[in-house]
């Protein structure tokens, strides 16, 4: 069983996604943040870094699909690699943060990776408003992501919206995070679980 945690910004997939792994006791893949060589300096110049990051990335996030084929345990994943393609580095194309040349060059790579990808059993996909993105960006408190802006955040989640609208390739559970406290509340928690299990309906 492959499940994975998609969403914007501080939408709250690691927290889910831990969560959800204790729960299940099934392996937990995290996105390569605190040890990425390029996050910090991508956030202080976007144009400058943008094709790096993104390269960074999708290896990161190819080495990921790859133990997830060979290791044949149940893993919960935060974040996929079709949201590096078709969220993060089609924003910075659009914005004109990564050229149209670096874009051609990145997506003919993904283009390629994308052959050996299977999509997850279940794709979650974690809602929410850009206040509330920002809200929960600011009480992680990771000092590099100060310089977010709202146009970006709101950028992504158009991105976002016209993706999952399009997503066809498997079972898509859409919850809308803004009115639920899943860390807090327990029964937020609890309802989570009900959704998860009805769409996984026969396959736990
Ligand atoms: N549903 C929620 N209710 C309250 N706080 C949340 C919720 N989801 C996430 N958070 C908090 O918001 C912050 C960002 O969450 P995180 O899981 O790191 O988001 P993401 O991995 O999507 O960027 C964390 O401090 C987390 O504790
Ligand atoms: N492909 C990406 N391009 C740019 N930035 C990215 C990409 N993937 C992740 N990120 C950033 C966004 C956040 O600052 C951190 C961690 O993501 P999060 O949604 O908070 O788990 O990496």
């Amino acid at each position: 069983m492959h499940i994975a945690v998609t969403g914007n910004i501080g939408a709250g997939k690691t927290t889910l996604t831990t969560m959800l792994s204790k729960h299940y006791g099934w392996d937990a893949q995290f996105e390569d943040v605190d040890h990425n060589p390029y996050l910090e300096d991508f956030y202080s110049d976007m144009s400058k870094w943008s094709f790096a990051l993104q390269v960074y990335f999708l290896g990161s996030r190819f080495r990921q699909v790859k133990e997830i084929r060979e290791s044949g345990k149940n893993i919960i994943q935060d974040r996929t690699i079709y949201e590096d393609a078709h969220i993060f580095a089609e924003n910075l194309n659009d914005m004109n943060l990564l050229s149209d040349r670096d874009f051609n060059n990145y997506s003919s790579v993904f283009d390629l990776m994308k052959t050996f990808v299977s999509a997850p059993d279940l794709l979650i996909y974690l809602k929410s408003d850009v206040p509330n993105l920002v809200k929960k960006i600011y009480k992680r408190g990771r000092e590099y992501e100060a310089s977010i802006s709202i146009e970006y955040l709101s950028k992504l989640n158009q991105k976002y919206e016209k993706w999952i609208s399009n997503y066809t390739e498997g079972k898509l559970l859409i919850i809308e995070v803004d009115d639920l406290d899943f860390v807090e509340k327990p029964e937020d928690f609890g309802l989570i679980l009900e959704k998860i299990e009805a769409e996984l309906h026969g396959l736990f």
